[in-house]
């Protein structure tokens, strides 16, 4: 009988902030906290640190297609997500491959903006988003200035973001989180989630007042990925994706001189802790 240990493995299908803050890194160490093993499709590189993106490269499709085949070929990846994809070529070439192997359920984070306003997906590439991933997706988290962008709407209450909520589904999504941290002037950050089988509920959590919020977005939607790829169900995931960022925003850690990276080992320290 053999001693090794077998753990679930996941993929992030996304971009590398050289910061470690967002993008894949951010990924990884969330995937990597929830005891998944985390495989990567690297999308395109930037140069990036806390206080903004200064460089960026999309990678070639050929790159790009190589790393799916590699992976198709070997590991048993059982549950993906996209990050930032750049531009058209790059959202084609991803659709292309979901299409082509089966890596499980498929959460789209439509990343567009980073913190700082630096641009991560090219404007005509957010109807390829809309029109040709967001259908393969078994969940979509858009932020609120990506949900605007996605559905047309004016995202700025609660009420609107339930109506942001029902419009995506009608784009073919079938499950989905409204983020509400960019809803400033609430003393809550809240997100709405609406489920394919017609549930509906709020992550619930206090708005912690920091600037050290880059990779929030990414963070969630990894942690659920890994949840996924554990077998869990969607709301039982997303619970547990809100717990997880909620901790890491809440614990915070110093790094940088910006928008500073989350504590990814906050939820599991805080359990040693108690
Ligand atoms: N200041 C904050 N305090 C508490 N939770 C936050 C804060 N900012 C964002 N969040 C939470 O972090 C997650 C990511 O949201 P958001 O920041 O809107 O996404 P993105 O990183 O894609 O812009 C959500 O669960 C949101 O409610
Ligand atoms: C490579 C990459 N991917 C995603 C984000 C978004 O993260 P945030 O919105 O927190 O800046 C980022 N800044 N960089």
């Amino acid at each position: 009988m053999s001693d090794l240990k077998q753990y679930p493995q996941a993929l992030s299908i996304a971009g590398s902030d050289s910061g470690g803050g967002a993008g894949m890194q951010a990924d990884l160490k969330t995937i990597q906290e929830r005891h998944v093993f985390g495989a990567t499709v690297l999308v395109a590189i930037t140069a990036q640190n806390t206080i903004g993106v200064q460089d960026a490269l999309p990678l070639p499709e050929t790159i790009i297609d190589a790393q799916f085949k590699s992976l198709a070929a070997d590991l048993a990846i059982k549950a993906c997500k996209t990050g930032m994809l750049a531009d058209v070529t790059r959202v084609r070439a991803v659709v292309r491959n979901l299409k082509k192997y089966d890596f499980g359920p498929l959460t789209v984070d439509p990343v567009m903006v980073a913190k700082g306003g630096a641009p991560l997906l090219s404007e005509d590439a957010v109807a390829v988003v809309r029109d040709e991933l967001l259908p393969l997706a078994t969940l979509a988290t858009p932020n609120l200035p990506e949900a605007e962008k996605l559905t047309g709407l004016t995202i700025d209450d609660e009420a609107a973001m339930k109506q942001a909520g029902i419009a995506l589904q009608g784009l073919g999504v079938k499950n989905v989180i409204i983020k509400g941290g960019h809803l400033s002037a609430d003393q809550e950050s809240n997100d709405f989630v609406l489920l394919e089988n017609g549930e509906s509920f709020w992550l619930t959590s206090k708005r912690v007042d920091t600037i050290r919020t880059h990779g929030t977005g990414d963070t969630l939607s990894a942690c659920i990925t890994a949840e996924l790829a554990k077998g869990a169900n969607i709301a039982d995931a997303i619970r547990t994706g809100k717990d997880f960022v909620e901790a890491a925003i809440a614990d915070g850690i110093i790094v940088g001189h910006g928008h500073g990276p989350l504590n990814h080992w906050a939820l599991e320290a805080r359990r040693h802790e108690f």
